[in-house]
């Protein structure tokens, strides 16, 4: 079994796990009580020129331990601070040593839209992405079937949440497209060899129609990278490890931007 799909496959089974303690019919009408959200993700990526989205992720299964020390709020905080227009926050435990807590302690935290990132497999994590704070859930393409894209899309829009529909190919952005995504990310990292190319972008960039936004995710380490991705149309761009190696997430922040 390839990386993603392990992934994947641990992701239902910590899914089961919950269900043990809060049931599916629980959570859903729990999540459905709170005040609708308004989109805030996706307005973020909207606003005129290129958006950040700015990642706390401890661990990697590429890249391995990342930040052995991680105070998860104080760098949400500075993220917020030095401008990030949206901040991810990696859930999955056991390859990212994420956790449900940093998400919904950031969430509360900061003002900034929280991306709940992790392997959504089942609609279960889009309700416990809602109940923990989040304003947007990852949809992988790759791990989830059309009608799954579509159901999961119909929650999000229940609850107003964004959801960032990730592609890796042709026949994927295709697929989101179908299911109605509205943001589309194209990652960089294949997840399945983990080998890095921002052609990827390039090239399928020309798939997505304007009125869809583009997102470009991984790999990106320099204020070259950046703008590269902004002549192209990116909308925004996702960095994770360039930042959570920074000892000052600020100024690199700044330095990606073409400020410094
Ligand atoms: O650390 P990087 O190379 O800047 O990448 C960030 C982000 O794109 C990456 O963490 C990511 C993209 N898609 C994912 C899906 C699941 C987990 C993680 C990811």
């Amino acid at each position: 079994m390839n990386i993603l799909d392990q992934m994947a496959e641990h992701a239902r089974q910590r899914v089961e796990a919950a269900k043990q303690t809060l049931p599916l019919a629980e959570i859903k009408r729990q999540a459905l009580s709170l005040p609708k959200g308004d989109f805030r993700f996706e307005k973020a990526l909207a606003k005129p020129g290129l958006a950040f989205i700015c990642e706390c992720k401890k661990a990697s299964p590429s890249k391995g331990l990342i930040a052995p020390e991680f105070p998860y709020l104080q760098i949400a905080r500075e993220y917020e601070a030095a401008g990030a227009d949206a901040i991810s926050v990696l859930t999955e435990p056991k390859w990212f040593l994420g956790s449900d807590d940093y998400l919904k302690e950031i969430a509360s935290a900061v003002s900034t839209p929280c991306l709940r990132k992790d392997f959504t497999v089942d609609a279960y994590m889009i309700y416990e992405a809602k109940l923990l704070g989040a304003s947007a859930v990852l949809l992988i393409c790759a791990i989830l079937n059309d009608a799954q894209l579509k159901e999961y899309l119909a929650i999000c829009e229940d609850l107003g949440l964004s959801a960032l529909v990730e592609a890796h190919d042709d026949a994927e952005v295709d697929r989101a497209l179908a299911a109605g995504a509205r943001i589309l990310g194209v990652n960089n990292r294949n997840l399945k060899t983990f080998t890095v190319d921002t052609e990827n972008s390039r090239r399928l960039r020309a798939r997505i129609p304007q009125d869809v936004l583009f997102v470009s995710e991984s790999g990106v380490k320099t204020a070259e990278d950046v703008s590269g991705l902004a002549a192209i149309g990116a909308d925004a761009v996702l960095i994770g490890e360039t930042l959570m190696r920074a000892p000052d997430k600020t100024a690199k922040l700044r330095e990606l931007k073409g400020l410094l």
